[in-house]
């Protein structure tokens, strides 16, 4: 399939135009999910748990990675992800519960 030049640019806008649209669900997705962790973070805090749950992130990874086979997406990536969020996530449970003993 040969575009023209003109042609090029405006399946690029459209295929942007996509690329936008699905970064914007992922951010309002991003923002509910560290929602309801800034909660889970304070109900930890409070009840004197843990920030990090090792068992529950192994079945988090296993479950995401079968999730990402199924998707044509590449596990590895998929646990990455996973991992980058909960680390982020860890670190504020952290701060939350430093707060709590001030
Ligand atoms: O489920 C929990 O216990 C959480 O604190 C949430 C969460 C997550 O972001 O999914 C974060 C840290 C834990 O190690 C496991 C999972």
């Amino acid at each position: 399939m040969s575009l023209t030049p003109d042609e090029a640019r405006q399946e690029l806008r459209r295929l942007r135009g996509s690329i936008d649209n699905m970064d914007s669900a992922l951010v309002h997705l991003l923002a509910e999910r560290f929602k309801v962790t800034q909660r889970v973070g304070e109900l930890k805090a409070t009840a004197g748990l843990p920030a990090a749950d090792p068992e529950r992130e192994a079945a988090q990874i296993a479950r995401l990675r079968a999730l990402a086979v199924e998707a044509d997406l590449d596990p590895e990536f998929a646990e990455k992800f996973l991992t980058f969020i909960v680390r982020e996530v860890v670190r504020h449970h952290e701060q939350i519960a430093a707060k709590q003993v001030d």
